[in-house]
């Protein structure tokens, strides 16, 4: 696995080492060694399976309140999906900045975030499938979110929702 870092501290592009064959292709798909010799203490708590049947779902943006907060691996085994990350850490330098990411069935990637980031995705085919591994347990009473289409955010969709939660929509905006 390679471990490519990004402009936000804590969100990673975790590369696979996929070994093809005649038969197909095998790939590790979460380490906490090789997490650890990245700097990244990671242990899985729970993992999710998210399914979005129309092209173009838009979900997010969530994180937990501290001290709830969650990191968390997400990765995309079926379709293709636009992730994005928020960094909503207020002593952080890149404090309310954003970064995206292709994830897909090809990719061979996934991307970590650490607690304080929030995270949300919209789906670039239909029947998309997200997949997370979760570095703390959900817990109901401290889920929330930002909206997506936040200004103070500023984030770049590559095409409008089509499918949101009413949730979703109903995020405050950031004074
Ligand atoms: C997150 C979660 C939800 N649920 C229940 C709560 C609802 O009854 C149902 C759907 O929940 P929600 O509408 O919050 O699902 P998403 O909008 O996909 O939320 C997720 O999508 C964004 C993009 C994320 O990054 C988070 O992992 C997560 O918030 O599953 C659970 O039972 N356990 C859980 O861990």
């Amino acid at each position: 696995m390679q471990f490519e870092r990004t402009r936000i501290d804590g969100v990673v592009l975790i590369r696979l080492d996929v070994k093809k064959d005649g038969r197909g292709a095998f790939a590790r798909t979460f380490c906490t060694n090789e997490m650890a010799a990245a700097g990244l203490r990671f242990v899985v708590v729970q993992t999710n399976i998210s399914r979005n049947i129309a092209r173009h779902t838009l979900r997010g943006l969530h994180y937990q309140r501290a001290p709830h907060g969650e990191p968390k691996i997400v990765s995309c085994p079926r379709g293709r999906i636009w992730d994005v990350a928020v960094d909503l850490r207020e002593d952080s330098p890149t404090y309310r900045q954003w970064q995206a990411f292709e994830l897909s069935q090809d990719s061979d990637s996934a991307v970590h975030l650490p607690a304080g980031v929030a995270h949300g995705f919209i789906t670039l085919e239909a029947d998309s499938e997200v997949h997370y591994l979760m570095g703390a347990a959900y817990v109901p009473g401290a889920a929330t979110g930002v909206r997506w289409d936040d200004p103070a955010i500023g984030i770049d969709w590559p095409a409008a929702p089509a499918v949101m939660s009413d949730a979703d929509q109903g995020y405050p905006l950031l004074l």
